[in-house]
């Protein structure tokens, strides 16, 4: 559904050029649920800004579906965004409009882009546990159950793709873990594919596969172990936890990120040196600085087991 390759966002402010993005690869595919993770500024926002067709790429390839969206011209975008794409924000505000109640909130996207359908709108609230709130003003509604609201009108165009940012960002935990059942259900039942952008550990250990961005780059990648347990009670706390295997991600020409801490611990800087040995590729200080000597790092081809 959607492949990124070498994807760079460069933003220019006067002479000022931020690389948000500098070559990430990514795939996702079609009926996935799965999240993003990465400290502040790492470029996960960007990211979603562009697969939700609201920032345009610098340089790259980024497709969705059949959507090219380097290419893609204003007319089609406006295309896009109304049937490809949902978007849903940690702040809903941008979303709803106070005055109106949560039934007419998800219609009125409905009738802007020509597909009044009232009772999939009923629907929609209902699946996200709101069929006895449909006809309160979105002012009478709690924070997560505006967010909810937030959630049926992202969907109401029939998107397939859903783009989630901090969706739990200003909820509390019990309504946390109601948003992720409610993505589990939209995913299940309705196909629709899911990216969460996310700080919050607990949930991203509730999906099947989290991508870590760093420095505008994929680095690493969680895939759960026991796709079966993912989402009930069997992961608990964080992803990086025996439920989920980690793994290096390597782009196509095999470049790679070392963690920022494993080269600081060696004093790595600039160059190292690289061995095989038939199981393992070893990275190591070079030779030449002997005050490093001894201390070794293994960057794993199998996969990260250690041998
Ligand atoms: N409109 C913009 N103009 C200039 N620089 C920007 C703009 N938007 C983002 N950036 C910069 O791009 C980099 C990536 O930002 P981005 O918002 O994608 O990070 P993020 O991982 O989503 O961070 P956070 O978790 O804090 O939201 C940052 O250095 C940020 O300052």
């Amino acid at each position: 559904m959607i492949t990124c390759d070498g994807l760079v966002k460069i933003y220019k402010s006067d002479e000022v050029e931020v690389v948000a993005l500098q070559g990430l690869n990514i795939q996702i595919d079609a009926g996935e649920l799965m999240a993003i993770i990465g400290n502040s500024g790492s470029g996960k926002s960007t990211l979603l800004n562009i697969l939700g067709g609201l920032d345009r790429p610098s340089a790259g390839q980024v497709k969705v579906g059949d959507w090219d969206l380097l290419k893609i011209t204003d007319k089609q975008l406006v295309e896009y965004k109304r049937h490809t794409v949902g978007f849903i924000w940690q702040n809903n505000a941008r979303n709803l409009v106070s005055y109106l109640t949560a039934l007419e909130n998800v219609e009125m996207p409905m009738m802007l882009s020509g597909k009044y359908d009232p009772a999939y709108a009923k629907q929609l609230l209902e699946w996200v546990g709101l069929s006895h709130r449909l006809n309160n003003k979105l002012q009478e509604l709690s924070g997560g159950e505006q967010q909810r609201v937030a959630i049926a009108i992202s969907l109401a165009n029939r998107p397939r793709l859903l783009l989630a940012d901090e969706p739990t960002g200003s909820v509390d935990s019990k309504t946390a873990d109601m948003i992720l059942h409610i993505f589990q259900r939209l995913n299940k039942e309705l196909g629709v594919t899911i990216v969460i952008v996310t700080h919050d550990l607990s949930m991203a250990g509730k999906v099947g596969r989290v991508v870590a961005i760093r420095d505008g780059m994929t680095s690493s990648e969680f895939i759960a172990r026991s796709p079966s347990l993912v989402g009930t009670n069997g992961i608990s706390g964080g992803f990086a936890n025996k439920d989920h295997e980690e793994f290096v991600v390597l782009d196509r020409a095999g470049r790679l990120q070392v963690p920022k801490a494993y080269l600081n611990a060696l004093q790595i800087e600039g160059k190292a040196t690289m061995e095989f040995d038939g199981e393992k590729i070893m990275i190591k200080a070079p030779k030449a600085m002997p005050a490093y000597g001894g201390k070794e790092m293994n960057s794993h081809a199998d996969g990260g087991k250690s041998k």
